[in-house]
Order: structure tokens, then sequence, then C-alpha cells
């Protein structure tokens, strides 16, 4: 089980200083709030989101996932499916180019899945179904915001299609004997459009722009983290922005805690081509112009994409540093 008196989190490390949104203001239409969130998805693509109601569902999640991922790694293992859905194991991925693997163990369930089965508990469905409306509520705004007609974005998650949409329930057990600066899943972008992340200890950090220094992300109580993946930079030619990001052990006296996580990723329907929108918005035409040419034709569909990324990082299928290289998104240029 999670604990339920959790040290808190550092005041002597670099923290990002995130935006703070407020989803009942956001879908009041306050001017002011969706001013924030259109700043925070430009500049860094990371950002809290309080007041989002859906608390209840997510710690339903959390005591599933404790559940589920306190069984015995061989009754696990049954349940490990391909390079994607269901179980993944620590250290089935690699952490960066040298082959070094993370340290963290996953439950992945489609949201196909949990929408369609009719015996789907009562903890995953809710979830997911939250998780969906608040994400289609954001990613309306943004829809709008970058001057797209009504729904060109919705259209491209749409509810019948199947996707790379899922939700996630992540352990990344406590350390023994190692130093508290240990990455457990490497850094990355995310792959798909947006996701809806809630986190009780530290250890998601971030790359700001132009920076060369990590920060934590500081857990508020509340809020959760929502974060722009790939295919929302490509959409929109670059002018939101898909972020780099890691797990590292918690912070200072938090490392002696296993870390959980519960995430719901919106991602594209799989035969969404990911290109930028530039004929349905001027704004868009315009960062695609002073972009260099061809920079977010990628020529595949978000299901390739997914594919390409997930059977990269998967250290089984690794070759060489090259591997890792091939599985990058729209992170490439930068260097870590
Ligand atoms: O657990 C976290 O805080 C972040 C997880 C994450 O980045 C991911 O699963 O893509
Ligand atoms: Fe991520």
């Amino acid at each position: 089980m999670v604990a339920l008196t959790l040290p808190a989190f550092p005041d002597d490390v670099p923290v990002a200083p995130l935006h703070v949104i407020d989803y009942t203001r956001l879908k009041a239409g306050d001017e002011h709030e969706i001013e924030s969130l259109w700043a925070a998805a430009t500049e860094i693509g990371f950002w809290y989101l309080k007041n989002h109601g859906a608390d209840e569902e997510v710690n339903a999640m959390f005591d599933l996932g404790a559940k589920t991922l306190g069984l015995p790694l061989e009754e696990k293992m049954k349940f490990e499916q391909g390079d994607w859905l269901s179980y993944k194991h620590a250290g089935a991925y690699a952490a960066d180019a040298t082959g070094a693997t993370d340290s963290v163990e996953f439950l992945n369930v489609s949201k196909d899945d949990a929408l369609a089965y009719p015996e789907m508990d009562d903890v995953l469905r809710p979830f997911v179904r939250k998780s969906m409306e608040v994400n289609e509520t954001l990613i309306g705004i943004l829809n709008d915001c970058l001057g797209l007609p009504r729904g060109a974005l919705a259209a491209r998650h749409s509810l019948e299609e199947h996707s790379g949409s899922e939700a996630r329930c992540i352990k990344a057990p406590r350390l023994q004997n190692v130093s508290s600066d240990r990455v457990t899943l490497g850094a990355h972008t995310d792959f798909g459009s947006l996701s809806f992340l809630h986190n009780r200890l530290g250890g998601l950090q971030v790359l700001p722009p132009g920076m060369d220094e990590w920060k934590y992300v500081r857990p508020i109580p509340g809020h959760a983290v929502c974060n722009l993946g790939d295919a929302m930079a490509i959409f929109s030619g670059g002018i939101l922005r898909s972020n780099l990001h890691r797990i590292m052990s918690p912070p200072k006296a938090q490392a002696a805690y296993d870390r959980w996580s519960i995430v719901y990723f919106t991602r594209p329907g799989n035969s969404i081509v990911l290109e930028p929108l530039s004929d349905q918005s001027a704004l868009i035409a315009e960062a695609v112009s002073k972009a260099s040419e061809g920079k977010y034709n990628t020529g595949v569909t978000a299901g390739e994409w997914f594919q390409r990324r997930v059977s990269n990082v998967r250290i089984k299928n690794r070759k060489g540093p090259e591997t890792w290289y091939q599985g990058r998104g729209t992170e490439h240029n930068i260097i870590v």
C-alpha cells in the first residue's frame, strides 16, 4: 500500500516554477486562466492543474496499482504483452544510449480495453472517463488558441478510433544503497498529445528550454501535472512544446519510499498522420514557414510513431547506441 505519511518534498533542491491552472476557471472560459494555460503550453509544455475533480478516481487507481503491482513477479510476467500493453517489468527499457536500464515497473491499460469490456472494474473505467474529459477540455482550449477550426484536434482524438491512449500505474521501488541521483526512467518526451499525471513523491524532473540543469517538479497535493507530448508539438508546427523529462529516485528523505504514479495519456487515433495543421490555421502556417523545411512532416501515423518509440526503448531490441537515438521523438535536437 501507499504510505500515508510521507516525508515532505525538500526545500533545497532546484524546482521548476510551473504555472498553476485552475480547471474550473478554464471550463468557465476565464480569459486570464486561458492565457496562463497558453503561456505554460508554449513555454515549457508542463503545468499544474488544480480543481480537476478527479481525486477520487485517482486515489482508487493508486490502490489498484498497489494491489496489482504488489503481486509476485512471476504472476505479473504472465501479462507482459508485446512492446506496449499490460505489464512492463523493471529493467525492460533502456535508460539512455549506453544500454543502462530503467528501474520502474508499469501496468498499462488501453482506453479501448477500459471502455470496451463489460467486466472492466469500477476503478479503471471511471478514471479513464474522467481523465478523457479533462484532457479533451484542455485540448479543445488549445485548439481554439491555435486558431484551428472548432473540433480540429478533437477529430484527431476520436473515441471511435483505436489509439495508444492508456492509463498507467508506475512503481519505482525505493533504491537501497544507491545515491539519490539515480535515473529510474530515462529522459524522454511523451509520445502522444497530453498526459494527466498524479505524483505523491518527488522524482519527476524537467529540463526547461535553454537550460542545462534538470529541475524537479514538486508534487502539490490535489494538483495534477499536465504535459504535452510530441503529437501536439507536431500538429502545431512547434508552437506547443513537448518537453524533455525523466524520473529520478525521490530527493533526500523521500528516497527511502517506493514512488508511485498514475498517468492517463491521450494519444491521437492510430491512423492520424503526424504533420502540422498549417492549412487550417494561419498561426501554425506562420510557425511552419519559420522552421527548417519539412521539420514537422514526419510522414508517419500516430500509431507508427508510437510503435517506433516504444520498440526502440525496449532493451531487448537494443543493437547499440543507435537504437536509443532511433527511438527519440521531438526532443532529438537536445543532447542529454
Ligand atoms: O512518474 C512520473 O512522474 C512521470 C512518468 C512519465 O514520464 C511517463 O510515464 O511517461
Ligand atoms: Fe513521460
